[in-house]
């Protein structure tokens, strides 16, 4: 998308008492208003950004907006369903070009290309994923990104890699958790890429005032998704129950600079457990955040290799060695023609505009990378200046922590992590030495051993919620 309109589209999120860098006429803001006013008079329950983004996804046109904003309330009355319906739901009622339900799975962005998602109603369409803007009252933005920015000069940089990310290019970060319990849990045993994090720091004030927010907005989003997307509206294998999202921890990251950036990867899954839900709250400078499909996903991955000889049981008892189904099986056409099949599509492209969530949902990091994408250049934001703050906020699981997880050879607890490049075992979950292990589940035994690993290899094995079954 051209940068102008880019910038365009999502100023008309940003809140409306800073000042934009780039300022758009006071006609338009004026007649933006106006037609804002209109539509609220016709749907006083919809809140400002939802209209707003009607009124985008309708190029501005008021009337055809409030025809739409009509067949919703007149439906509403004669409709007995109380749960909430989505926007992109009603915008699709009478449109030829918007898909009515959101496929799933999705479908592929062809090879080479990066699709630019303009609206955030388009984003479950092509992503595994839900973008909500102008999320926190405008005040309270304002008061956690100047929290933020306070801590930001003091975050370490990670050059390489972190905590099993591969960096790209230099950002900063640090790790934070709601309480001083958890501190203090952390920093004697987790252990992220073969050792405990020092920096462990508590929620700032207003992290914690949010988290309420953060969960229940979360909750309802993933509630409508098991009810509108995924198979027969139930949720998907290993997925918490209904409800069951809470903020435990968070990392905070600072992207100083168009160039700051972070190189693809998925986020590490060893206390957060399969299909984890992440919600990223993105404060100051608007960025490009990537997302590229690896495999498929696999709605139950333990039920095609229970069928195989060599059951996953008999596989777990041997502990500690090497599956041969892990080892490099590259050289077959099959392998090759699924991988390239995978690996090879083309990306989406997210913008996130100050004080966007985006709840990365539950098929995200087994099946997709996500990265921040080098910008050429960017819009300064009028308190953060060149900087863009991410929170993500995480949800650990109670029953995944250090003195539970297996330990490998090299002493130290391991990694969780799903298969994405075998087939046959696509989904599937193994514990792993934390070195080395990074992205070749192919070779990963010999790739550990390597950089100084032990390779140790376990299948994990976990119920409907995910709640881990250690035998
Ligand atoms: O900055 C972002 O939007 C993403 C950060 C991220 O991928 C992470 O914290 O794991
Ligand atoms: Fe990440």
């Amino acid at each position: 998308m051209p940068p102008s309109r880019k910038r365009n589209f999502f100023a008309a999120f940003e809140p409306r008492n800073h000042t934009s860098p780039e300022p758009t006429t006071a006609t338009d803001d004026e007649s933006t208003d106006f037609k804002l006013a209109l539509l609220a008079s016709l749907q006083p329950d919809l809140p400002p950004s939802d209209l707003l983004e009607l009124l985008l996804t309708c190029n501005g046109s008021v009337e055809r907006a409030s025809e739409l904003l009509t067949q919703r309330a007149s439906k509403r009355r004669s409709s007995t369903i109380t749960t909430q319906s989505s926007l992109a739901s009603y915008i699709s009622t009478s449109s030829s070009t918007t898909p009515s339900k959101i496929p799933f799975p999705l479908p592929p962005v062809p090879k080479f290309k990066t699709l630019h998602l303009t609206t955030p109603s388009q984003v479950p369409f092509h992503a595994p994923a839900t973008l909500h803007p102008s999320f926190l009252p405008t005040a309270t933005a304002t008061k956690l990104l100047t929290e933020c920015l306070a801590e930001a000069p003091t975050f370490g940089r990670y050059e390489f890699r972190l905590f099993e990310r591969n960096v790209s290019s230099p950002h900063t970060a640090a790790f934070y958790v709601k309480d001083e319990e958890m501190a203090t849990r952390h920093r004697n045993s987790y252990m992220y890429n073969g050792s405990a994090l020092a920096d462990v720091r508590l929620f700032t004030p207003t992290m914690t005032a949010i988290t309420p927010l953060v969960e229940r907005h979360v909750n309802n989003a993933i509630r409508q998704r098991v009810a509108e997307v995924y198979p027969h509206g139930r949720k998907l294998k290993y997925m918490l129950p209904d409800g069951g999202w809470h903020v435990t921890s968070a990392f905070m990251n600072c992207y100083d600079g168009a160039r700051q950036s972070v190189g693809w990867h998925s986020d590490q899954l060893t206390y957060l457990g399969p299909r984890t839900v992440i919600a990223s709250l993105s404060l100051g400078v608007e960025r490009e955040f990537r997302l590229r499909r690896v495999a498929p996903v696999t709605l139950d991955p333990d039920a095609e290799v229970e069928a195989e000889a060599g059951s996953a049981a008999a596989q777990t008892k041997d502990s500690g060695k090497m599956d041969p189904a892990l080892q490099n099986t590259g050289n077959t056409t099959e392998t090759k023609k699924d991988e390239e099949k995978w690996q090879s599509e083309g990306q989406v492209s997210i913008h996130l505009p100050h004080n966007s969530l985006l709840v990365m949902h539950a098929e995200c990091q087994e099946s997709w990378k996500h990265s921040v994408y080098p910008a050429p250049t960017i819009a300064p934001h009028p308190l953060a200046g060149g900087k863009r703050i991410n929170i993500t906020f995480r949800c650990y699981r109670r029953a995944l922590t250090p003195d539970k997880i297996p330990r490998c050879k090299c002493g130290v607890t391991c990694v969780l992590k799903a298969v994405q490049r075998v087939p046959g075992k696509m989904g599937r979950y193994f514990w792993g030495c934390q070195v080395g292990n990074q992205w070749k589940e192919g070779d990963a035994a010999q790739a550990g051993r390597e950089e100084g690993g032990c390779g140790y290899l376990l299948w994990a094995r976990f119920d409907d919620d995910g709640e881990p079954v250690w035998e």
